[in-house]
């Protein structure tokens, strides 16, 4: 229930042209391919400008060499040559940081819009699921897909893309230049290949798990975290501060010792990297020094080479470490596709029945409808009702009796096992659900208010509908006098989810949304919180205006609010065990008289005490 607005919101929001997953992906290139390729050029000019960067810095080396061999040790004393070889070298710099600037703006760009893009569709996709998914998943994990998973998918770019493309290349540079230079030295250097790779799988191999481990506690951490944010009242009103914040020092220990290994691991194999650079440092010092002296070797030749060979392990290595972060990718990927994949339980026919919304009755048949959750055993049974245009239901019973299973069925956020839910004689799953929701109306038990001002949430963000309808549809159910009271009126924002507005406050908002949006089909699932006597009363006659010339179900906790309906249902076990108008139903002598005892009883407690007006925390 407590998404049904929600929903009617992105059913005018969402994008439904949004991609569809076909197949589930295998690998990252594979799953983003269909991203990248919408900015090819982008990537072109990434790779254009990548080569050009690479080739200035690397031709610096060999510049020097020129400089050494074929100018300071032949004693020409070529004082021009020189200064135009340092100006060389200086312009290659220039060169190398300005194409270096345009290769990471151009990456970002395509790979920060690609992620934004993935952003998109995947918040768009969410809100499609059904509540069965709601249901299993806790939001905690969707927000990570949202946040964290996506946060990966753009370090693929910034960090992985960019090094593949700029360390690849400068190493099959590098090994050129090498080979033009020397090639004994440079083969040489070649047999430490096979010892770096065994290292460097080695460790990927462990890496690859302690990632894991790290990613999976910190889902954990942020999940719990996200959790206890929105059940923070509740934290509070149950004293349970205490043992939330054992529960998260446990999980926040183990994401801390899962991080540790992964970083002392990381730190283990740079190192390592480090010594096997320094050794192959000497290696060529002590071979080409000694061809030096053997004037078999140029000195020029020699120093050219051990830059190369410095510059020769850094993107190895940093490749390597890119494993990381590619894996990480890979996770988030493979997790983001797998929930695009999860197709909404309920879904639209294919040629959906329009419905026209000014001109639906607001006519309601449940057919013998017989529902559970999951596999569940059924929750509401063969319940058959008819509700007429215009008539207002009142629904009691007891706690577990299906009142809200009921709700849900007729806001198709279930479809029903058996038997069928009709308006105006169609059934509901022929409906697109954006008609559907247009007509049903849904004001919630705990209305959900958003972070924006009262004239946003009236008209859910829909700039079309003009600040003067909204307080005419305020002023109307008499909410207008409590906005009007408020700081800045229509503007004052409201805090997330309207905190700091009383809960009749909240539900007066809801009903003026209701006036706004004029579904044919209003259901009430009315504050089970104390009203004061005022407001309660502002509230019920607040009803009775948004009611007419509605069908309206409500779903009572109090019974003044339903004592006027045309008929009133009692609800046990997921029947309908008594129906009829309150007179009617007391004068049966069954539950609903047994209720409404209890509740005049609990009334006069009620006034004794003098309740005041509640407030949310
Ligand atoms: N999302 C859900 N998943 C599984 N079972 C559920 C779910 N929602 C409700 N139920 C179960 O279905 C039964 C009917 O619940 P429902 O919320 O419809 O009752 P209700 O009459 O509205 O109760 P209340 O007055 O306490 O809100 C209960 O046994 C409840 O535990």
């Amino acid at each position: 229930m407590a998404q049904a607005i929600n929903n009617w919101q992105m059913d005018q929001k969402a994008d439904p042209n949004a991609p569809v997953p076909k197949t589930k992906p295998v690998s990252t290139i594979r799953a983003l391919s269909g991203y990248m390729k919408e900015h090819r050029l982008t990537f072109a000019a990434f790779i254009g400008c990548t080569l050009i960067a690479i080739s200035a810095e690397l031709l610096q080396p060999y510049l020097m060499k020129i400089a050494i061999d074929d100018n300071l040790l032949v004693g020409k004393n070529d004082v021009r040559g020189l200064m135009i070889i340092c100006a060389i070298y200086f312009l290659l710099s220039l060169i190398s940081m300005v194409f270096t600037y345009l290769q990471n703006n151009l990456l970002q760009k395509a790979g920060q819009s690609i992620v934004a893009s993935i952003r998109k569709r995947l918040f768009a996709h969410i809100s499609k699921l059904s509540m069965s998914y709601f249901d299993k998943v806790p939001s905690g994990s969707l927000i990570t897909h949202v946040s964290s998973d996506t946060e990966s998918v753009s370090q693929f770019f910034n960090q992985v893309l960019l090094s593949v493309f700029r360390d690849g290349f400068t190493l099959i540079f590098i090994l050129v230049m090498m080979f033009q230079l020397d090639v004994t030295l440079t083969l040489y250097c070649l047999i430490l290949l096979p010892i770096i790779a065994g290292i460097a799988i080695a460790f990927r191999r462990y890496m690859r798990h302690t990632y894991q481990m790290a990613r999976t506690r910190l889902s954990r951490l942020v999940a719990f975290t996200a959790e206890n944010l929105s059940g923070m009242n509740l934290v509070q009103a149950f004293h349970q501060e205490e043992e939330q914040e054992r529960q998260f020092k446990e999980r926040n220990d183990s994401y801390f010792k899962a991080n540790l290994r992964e970083i002392r691991t990381n730190v283990l194999f740079n190192r390592t990297y480090e010594i096997l650079n320094n050794l192959a440092i000497a290696v060529v010092t002590w071979l080409g020094g000694r061809a030096v002296l053997g004037l078999t070797l140029e000195f020029g030749v020699l120093y050219a080479f051990i830059t190369y060979i410095r510059m020769f392990f850094q993107p190895i290595n940093t490749i390597t470490q890119q494993w990381n972060t590619l894996q990480s990718a890979s996770v988030a990927i493979n997790r983001i596709w797998g929930l695009l994949a999860v197709q909404p339980e309920v879904t639209d026919p294919k040629t959906p029945v329009r419905m026209d919304q000014a001109k639906v009755q607001g006519r309601i048949d449940f057919n013998r409808i017989t529902f559970g959750y999951g596999d569940g055993a059924p929750v509401i049974r063969d319940l058959d009702l008819h509700v007429k245009p215009g008539e207002m239901i009142g629904i009691v019973g007891t706690t577990g009796a299906g009142k809200s299973s009921l709700i849900s069925l007729l806001c198709r956020f279930y479809d029903v096992q058996e038997g069928s839910v009709k308006i105006d004689g169609v059934d509901i799953r022929e409906m697109a659900q954006s008609d559907l929701h247009r007509i049903v109306g849904l004001v919630q038990q705990e209305p959900y208010l958003y972070s924006g001002t009262v004239l946003d949430n009236v008209r859910l963000f829909n700039d079309s509908i003009s600040k003067e309808r909204v307080i005419e549809a305020c002023r109307f159910i008499g909410a207008d006098p409590i906005i009007q009271g408020m700081s800045k009126g229509y503007d004052t924002r409201l805090s997330e989810r309207g905190s700091g507005l009383s809960a009749g406050e909240r539900q007066l908002i809801s009903f003026a949304r209701i006036i706004v949006f004029q579904p044919k089909i209003l259901i009430l699932d009315e504050a089970t919180a104390n009203l004061d006597s005022h407001t309660e009363q502002l509230i019920q006659n607040a009803l009775l205006l948004v009611a007419q010339g509605r069908t309206t179900l409500v779903i009572a906790h109090r019974l003044s609010t339903i004592m006027g309906a045309d008929r009133i249902l009692v609800m046990s076990k997921g029947q309908v065990v008594e129906q009829g108008t309150h007179q009617e139903l007391l004068d049966s002598h069954g539950y609903y008289e047994e209720l409404y005892l209890h509740s005049q009883g609990q009334k006069q407690k009620r006034e004794r005490a003098g309740a005041g007006l509640y407030r949310s925390q």
